[in-house]
């Protein structure tokens, strides 16, 4: 059996060499290429977020999926069409409006820590994308807005997400409060840290609700950065839950026990 797998890994690094100086449109259709050129070339544009670090394709879980309902689809559609290039005497401009992708996993041993078994890093999985079953718990997307340092998310709470009877557990809610402000504040500042979230709930919220969560940096003092966020239905009109939060810019040795 383990001489299989050695032979197996041979032959992988064999045809790995083979590879090695063949272009990748020699490898594909044209019609894939075109795919992969536009899919890199949108993500290129994600500054802070694109580095993969597995060899893989990542799924992209903030695409739009048969879970999401018309409201949801409608307010993704809004947004998206704002990160729309606009073209002036024939040339493409951007504004300052992207979508950012969501992967499953964060990037490999910052997940935990060098002290988690290698069983647990290969198997964590970001708490927010972790049901397969689409639509049972978080469907979000979150535009970032660069020039004006904010952002805001598109969330249809699933079904699993009960607390009250009929409504969101306010632990899901400050999951993606957490998650939202602190996405925010990572495309801003880099690698950080949530020290303190303060939450106040305002009016429950039914599940299957689409929201926006609106986020905004507050401002920035040494290696503290402060959002703050709002919760609404997706007119606004119906206020949900306001949230600040502090984030504190960390080293990479941070999560590894180590100052630096
Ligand atoms: C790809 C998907 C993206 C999804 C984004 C998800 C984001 C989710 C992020 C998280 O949920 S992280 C998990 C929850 N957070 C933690 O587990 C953090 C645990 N706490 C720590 O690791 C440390 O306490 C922390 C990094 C927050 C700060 O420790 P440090 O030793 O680096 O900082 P220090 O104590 O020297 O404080 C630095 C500054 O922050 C201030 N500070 C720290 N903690 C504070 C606090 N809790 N409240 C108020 N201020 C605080 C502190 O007073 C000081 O202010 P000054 O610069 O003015 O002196």
């Amino acid at each position: 059996m383990l001489g299989q797998i050695v032979r197996s890994l041979g032959r992988m690094q064999q045809l790995s060499n083979g590879l090695k100086g063949v272009r990748l449109h020699q490898l594909l259709s044209k019609e894939t290429h075109g795919h992969l050129q536009t899919s890199l070339e949108n993500t290129r544009a994600i500054s802070t977020v694109s580095l993969w670090p597995f060899s893989s394709q990542p799924r992209d879980f903030s695409q739009p999926n048969s879970s999401w309902s018309p409201e949801m689809r409608k307010v993704y559609d809004h947004y998206n069409t704002l990160c729309d290039p606009d073209t002036e005497n024939g040339e493409e401009k951007r504004g300052p409006w992207r979508k950012l992708p969501s992967y499953n996993r964060s990037i490999k041993y910052a997940a935990g820590g060098i002290h988690l078994s290698k069983l647990i890093q290969a198997k964590a999985r970001l708490f927010t994308r972790n049901v397969k079953e689409q639509g049972a718990t978080f469907e979000y997307v979150v535009f970032v807005n660069k020039e004006e340092k904010r952002c805001v998310c598109v969330f249809q709470a699933g079904h699993l997400l009960e607390g009250a009877p009929g409504h969101v557990h306010g632990g899901a809610i400050a999951t993606m409060i957490d998650t939202v402000t602190g996405t925010l504040a990572g495309f801003l500042s880099g690698p950080i840290m949530t020290a303190n979230l303060n939450i106040d709930y305002r009016s429950p919220m039914p599940l299957g609700s689409v929201v926006l969560i609106h986020s905004a940096l507050d401002r920035k003092e040494r290696r503290k950065t402060y959002i703050t966020c709002k919760v609404s239905s997706t007119d606004e009109s119906k206020l949900y839950t306001e949230a600040t939060a502090l984030f504190v810019s960390i080293g990479v040795g941070h999560l590894f026990g180590s100052r630096n």
